[in-house]
């Protein structure tokens, strides 16, 4: 089964719906200029939502030592998200140091982005394939050229992300044997602001994808 992450969910309502659907992930996001910012407080109380068998994400943008620990501290998230340009080693230091999941995003524009995430492997658990940035870090609601990933030795696990809508995502999953698939923008009505029909149909799509 295709995993699903729900990102930057921001209510209890949507948290649910995602948990009710089949989410695998949430995701919350920790970046003051994003339409889909929770504070910590939030953040926390969402993630008392979350039932074990579904992972807490955060997302980070280029974070230093204390607003790592204040998230961990607070928040107490399974994994920790990094979508700035954060480096190799201060993934792998960071994951060792709050002895929590890392992942590292990589917006693919091309394929040198490959080489890019290459240097990843052994310092982030897992590297989420995105678009570049573009207005935000993340959560643009664009989709990369998912050929540059036909050829990758990815050699780690990973996830896509970028532009996925429930009408799009089976074929994403069919054309890259992704392990794991990101929505944002895809299931919103507006930046910010997730809809619950949405969620449904996207996970539907997943689990109906062959
Ligand atoms: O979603 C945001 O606002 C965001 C802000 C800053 C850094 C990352 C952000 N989102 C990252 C995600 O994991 C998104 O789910 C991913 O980029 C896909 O987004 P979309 O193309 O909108 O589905």
């Amino acid at each position: 089964m295709t995993g699903i992450k729900i990102c930057g969910l921001s209510t209890p309502e949507t948290i649910d719906a995602a948990v009710d659907a089949g989410a695998s992930h949430i995701g919350l996001v920790h970046f003051p200029p994003s339409p889909r910012h929770v504070s910590l407080e939030d953040a926390a109380a969402l993630r008392a939502r979350v039932p074990d068998a579904v992972r807490t994400v955060v997302l980070v943008v280029d974070p230093d030592e204390a607003l790592l620990g204040a998230i961990v501290d607070t928040v107490r998230p399974d994994i920790l998200q990094f979508h700035g340009s954060e480096a190799p080693e201060a993934v792998a230091v960071s994951g060792a140091q709050f002895d929590v999941e890392t992942w590292k995003a990589i917006g693919l524009g091309d394929a040198s982005a490959l080489d890019r995430a290459s240097t990843y492997k052994g310092c982030a658990d897992r590297l989420l394939f995105d678009a570049p940035p573009a207005l935000l870090p993340g959560g643009n609601g664009e989709p990369f050229d998912w050929a540059l990933l036909d050829r990758a030795d990815i050699g780690m696990p990973w996830a896509l992300a970028g532009g996925l809508r429930p009408d799009n995502v089976a074929g994403a999953i069919r054309r890259t044997g992704a392990p794991l698939v990101d929505v944002s923008s895809g299931v919103e009505s507006a930046p910010g602001v997730k809809d619950i029909a949405l969620i449904r149909a996207f996970c539907d799509a997943v689990r109906n994808a062959r």
